[in-house]
């Protein structure tokens, strides 16, 4: 039975200033990340590019390049149908975030937090089942954490895309890497998606509960120290992360990294985990630090956003390829839909 995504009221606007903090180092991370996308997405295949430090330059020609060659997918190509709407450029965009599936210390109720462990089968299986339910939504950038259950979700989800594109994980943690993954055909690079981890969308750090079984640390340190420890705003673990240090990395990555794409018309799937994602949900529902405590996001659930004119619209987790909620508010994933359907009658 496929446990439902709890949200809570939204609350009042916060800002969220402190989250915009980015060290150098991360600034310089973030403008490899963009060169790296930018170059798989503009097809100039991966060259050695000098990188520069002022995140707006590298910022702006994403933006620029994304709109000339916006990877609208042929499948949205212009027709009599929707002539009017192809000349506009679109400022709309899907968003999906999903919880990695059930990983194997999961399934053994240990804390995971940064530590790298595999789906198990449970979570194979909903990471199959959530690429079913959202295999009618447009995918054309996917961010990943760099922890291997949120990656194997994201590459099993699309093995059930009805798009049947290819997701190819960037590689740009050195020179060789990059040049070493190069792909030189452009009819290949517009049947894949590019997929970019960041170690900023990693799960909160837990710190020494690590390891530890859940039932047991209660029963050691006591249920509110552990709950206050899990899901309080601020508090971290014993030399660990609290949700709002999380945020911090997270958010911050989100609004410098993924928000450009989605205002380039990207549609974006994130694939991360509890505490990564709901400190963006935070930020995308405007919930305050109270609220988010009692957010909780279930394993292996997708959850459509759409982004338009620099607003996020909650559409809820589609339970099926054809669930005509998801697309009544949203034209151009009907659309989508429909010449998928078209294609693949
Ligand atoms: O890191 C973990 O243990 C889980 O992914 C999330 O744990 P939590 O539900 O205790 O935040």
């Amino acid at each position: 039975m496929a446990a439902e995504v709890y949200y809570q009221a939204i609350g009042t606007v916060q800002s969220h200033s402190h989250l915009n903090n980015l060290n150098r180092h991360q600034k310089h991370q973030n403008n490899i990340v963009r060169l790296v996308a930018r170059d798989f997405i503009s097809g100039n295949g991966l060259s050695r590019r000098s990188t520069n430090r002022s995140g707006r330059r590298n910022c702006t020609v994403i933006r620029s390049l994304a709109s000339q060659t916006s990877v609208v997918d042929p499948v949205l190509s212009p027709s009599r149908s929707n002539a009017g709407d192809s000349n506009k450029k679109s400022n709309e965009a899907a968003l999906i975030l999903i919880r990695h599936g059930e990983s194997l210390w999961n399934e053994k109720n240990l804390f995971t937090g940064c530590v790298d462990v595999p789906l198990s089968k449970k979570g194979i299986d909903e990471a199959i089942e959530a690429g079913k339910r959202i295999s009618s939504i447009p995918v054309d950038v996917i961010f990943t954490s760099a922890l291997i259950r949120a990656q194997m979700t994201a590459m099993l989800a699309m093995t059930q895309h009805r798009r049947g594109k290819v997701p190819i994980m960037l590689h740009n943690e050195s020179e060789r890497a990059r040049s070493w993954s190069q792909v030189f055909s452009e009819d290949t690079k517009k049947q894949s998606i590019p997929v970019i981890a960041a170690w900023q969308l990693n799960e909160r750090m837990y710190g020494e509960l690590q390891g530890l079984n859940k039932q047991e640390t209660a029963d050691r340190y006591g249920k509110e120290q552990v709950h206050e420890w899990r899901r309080s705003y601020d508090i971290p673990p014993p030399n660990g992360e609290s949700l709002e240090m999380c945020a911090q990395r997270a958010v911050a990555y989100f609004r410098d990294q993924i928000e450009p794409q989605l205002l380039s018309g990207k549609n974006v799937m994130i694939s991360a985990h509890g505490n990564s994602l709901r400190s963006i949900i935070m930020y995308l529902d405007k919930l305050t630090s109270q609220e988010v405590i009692s957010l909780e996001l279930s394993t292996g659930i997708p959850m459509l956003y759409i982004f338009k004119e620099g607003r996020y619209i909650r559409r809820g987790s589609p339970t099926r390829p054809s669930e005509a909620g998801v697309y009544a508010y949203t034209k151009r994933l009907a659309l989508y839909k429909q010449k998928l359907d078209d294609m693949f009658q």
